[in-house]
């Protein structure tokens, strides 16, 4: 979509990868950046299935953020699906951000990443998140010891949870895109239709509400969306689980797990989209889900991998 920044020629637009260890903070990250919610957060690993994508403004700047799966080594075709397009997404891009969780840093999942970050051309930057919380002598000490290893660009120190730091590193990350035409329109921030978007919520309910390997082993369809004529929006869809036990703990007793899953995702839903929502919600067991291609495609990742 034009507009005036781009008909005088001085726009600015690229794509940041962002890529880190699982439970790194790149979702809360390209929340800061872009300055709202666009990218489920939760404490539990590898959340992140899809690969959103975040877009922040910065002046004549539009910087297309490429939230990436947490990359880890990969055993079901799910998790190599998601490390296939989360190295795709890296793939376009103009600068690569790594990021690091100072505190529980895994080097087994840091190593892989630093050794493919070394031959990348595009500009690289470190930066090492959680400085709410990280003690400051080692905090520098890794910092030297992984610009040791690659060769980045630049290092920032931020937080991504209280937004520290976050606007020195959007300018630079505004610096380092080429001068082109905006890709999106300026009111959006993400490319998820708000479809995905809906499931993404219900999803992050799920992984708040279950507990242990449940959330894994389930997945959110979408199943229709439809405006209705008062304003609001319906919104139903099914929630896979691979057995019938598994079915159960979701409904929990009397219909209780899954009223309360529904509500708060509805709660919140309501507030992204600025409607009343009504959402439905069906469990249904459907075992080998994570091996169905349809639903590879439909989630935009590649079944072959
Ligand atoms: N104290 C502190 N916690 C943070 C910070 N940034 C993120 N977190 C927390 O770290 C956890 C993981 O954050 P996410 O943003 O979901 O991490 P992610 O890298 O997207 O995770 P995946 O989806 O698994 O790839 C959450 O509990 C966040 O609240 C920070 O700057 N300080």
């Amino acid at each position: 979509m034009a507009d005036d920044k781009n008909q005088s020629g001085q726009s600015k637009c690229g794509v940041v990868a962002v890529i880190g260890a699982p439970n790194a903070g790149k979702s809360t990250l390209v929340n800061q950046l872009v300055g709202q919610k666009v990218a489920i957060v939760s404490p539990k690993a590898q959340t992140t299935r899809t690969r959103l994508m975040g877009i922040a403004l910065h002046g004549p700047t539009q910087i297309m953020l490429v939230d990436t799966p947490g990359i880890f080594a990969p055993r079901r075709r799910l998790d190599r699906a998601m490390v296939s397009a989360a190295w795709e997404g890296a793939e376009e891009a103009d600068a690569v951000l790594l990021l690091v969780d100072p505190i529980k840093q895994r080097r087994h999942e840091l190593m892989p990443l630093l050794e493919q970050l070394k031959d990348r051309k595009e500009r690289k930057i470190l930066v090492l998140n959680k400085v709410d919380k990280a003690v400051k002598e080692p905090l520098l000490a890794l910092a030297q010891e992984l610009t040791g290893m690659v060769d980045f660009d630049e290092v920032f120190f931020v937080s991504a949870l209280s937004g520290d730091g976050v606007p020195e590193l959007k300018e630079e990350l505004a610096k380092a895109m080429p001068e082109g035409p905006w890709h999106y329109p300026e009111d959006q921030v993400s490319d998820a239709s708000e479809r995905l978007l809906a499931t993404e919520v219900t999803r992050e309910q799920l992984y708040k509400q279950l507990r242990e390997e449940l959330p894994y082993d389930s997945m959110v369809r979408p199943e229709s969306y439809t405006h209705r004529e008062d304003g609001s929006v319906e919104i139903r869809q099914q929630i896979l689980v691979q057995r019938d036990n598994q079915r159960s703990i979701v409904l929990g007793k009397g219909g209780s797990m899954i009223k309360s899953i529904g509500e708060a995702a509805r709660k919140e839903l309501s507030e992204i989209l600025g409607q009343k929502v009504h959402l439905f919600l069906h469990v249904k067991t459907q075992e080998g889900w994570d091996e169905d291609r349809e639903f590879y495609e439909e989630m935009g990742l590649d079944w072959s991998k």
